[in-house]
């Protein structure tokens, strides 16, 4: 019974029945002096946990009341236990602190089993590569909105601007206000390192895309795998299994490297959330009738009469309504 030793949760007896005369939180331990750390990876049920307070790297369990998914990387956490961080002990993770900001994506829009995948963001970072595999901007469009529903801050990276021009794809998204960063590997970084510095900063793309090639840059040493694109498929193989938050050599900003995607699901968004994510557009369809769905054979949209009168961009209108919540 050794291995379990470490998962066995000594406050889970407060959950049971008789114990509930009194209020709950009365009979919690007060956990808000315990040190703080930070989630950057999980395997196989231990969770990686760097100390907020002296940057020691911690395995830790998980107090079981925090639920099988309660935890992810990015989390900031309370620790019980061990938090010496020498080798084979182990701390606990009892408290997960207020989340700033929640990353969520779904495996497709039917899918009803929504995978928080990233916690604390400041920024999302779109990695999209120029060409090979080629740029699917239905795949930027639910990023985007995945971006603006978790209240963080979209970047377009993109990839590989040594194999095609990136006019055409920035024309697209010109209206936006979206910072975009090209890389090429024989140019510098610095725009990209200067707007990650300080900040915690998720990259999302396609498998493929580079995004293993751009970390390696970013955290020199870190020495991510890095691929190969298929030649038949044009997509890379699954080198990344999970999330990882990585620290950035220059001041106090975080990378957090995601699982290359092949789709985007938005299950989790409802038709309100995803007109919240173009506020723009939003702000027009006070004057839509009762029940628009503001698609292009919605019957008056007040969408169409804006675009007609110059008082939103047609591409925005584009943009949004490509995005079909199929789930609905
Ligand atoms: N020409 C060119 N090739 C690049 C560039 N960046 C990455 N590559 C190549 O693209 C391929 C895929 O790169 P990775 O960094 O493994 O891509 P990834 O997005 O991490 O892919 P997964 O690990 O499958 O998620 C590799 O062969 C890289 O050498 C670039 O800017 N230009
Ligand atoms: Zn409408």
């Amino acid at each position: 019974m050794a291995s379990r030793r470490g998962e066995r949760d000594d406050h889970s007896g407060f959950d049971r029945p008789g114990k509930r005369s009194r209020p709950r939180t009365k009979d919690r331990p007060d956990y808000s002096d315990a040190p703080l750390g930070r989630v950057v990876g999980i395997d196989r049920g231990r969770y990686q946990v760097r100390s907020l307070a002296d940057g020691t790297d911690l395995t830790c369990t998980k107090a079981r009341r925090l639920g099988r998914t309660g935890v992810i990387v990015g989390d900031e956490v309370r620790l019980d236990g061990d938090v010496s961080g020498d080798e084979g002990t182990l701390a606990r993770i009892v408290e997960v602190t207020e989340r700033r900001t929640v990353l969520r994506r779904t495996a497709d829009d039917t899918d009803p089993y929504e995978r928080p995948i990233v916690a604390n963001a400041d920024q999302l970072v779109i990695v999209t590569a120029l060409a090979d595999p080629p740029p699917r901007t239905g795949m930027i469009d639910r990023i985007l909105v995945a971006a603006y529903e978790a209240g963080v801050t979209p970047l377009l990276c993109l990839t590989k601007a040594d194999l095609a021009d990136p006019a055409e794809l920035l024309a697209l998204y010109e209206g936006l206000d979206i910072p975009v960063f090209p890389t090429r590997p024989d140019g510098d970084i610095d725009a990209l390192q200067a707007q990650l510095r300080d900040r915690v900063s998720v990259l999302v793309g396609h498998s493929g895309v580079g995004k293993s090639t751009l970390v390696n840059r970013l955290v020199p040493g870190i020495d991510r795998a890095v691929g190969h694109v298929n030649a038949a498929t044009g997509r890379g193989r699954h080198t990344s299994t999970s999330a990882v938050a990585l620290p950035l050599p220059d001041g106090d900003g975080w990378v957090i490297d995601t699982p290359g995607v092949r789709s985007f699901g938005l299950s989790h968004v409802t038709p309100d959330n995803l007109i919240a994510a173009f506020p723009d557009l939003a702000a027009v369809t006070v004057d839509c009738p009762r029940g628009c769905e503001h698609q292009d054979h919605s019957p008056e949209c007040a969408l169409d009469g804006a675009v007609q009168r110059g008082e939103i961009s047609a591409s925005r209108l584009v943009s949004f309504r490509r995005i079909e919540l199929s789930a609905h």
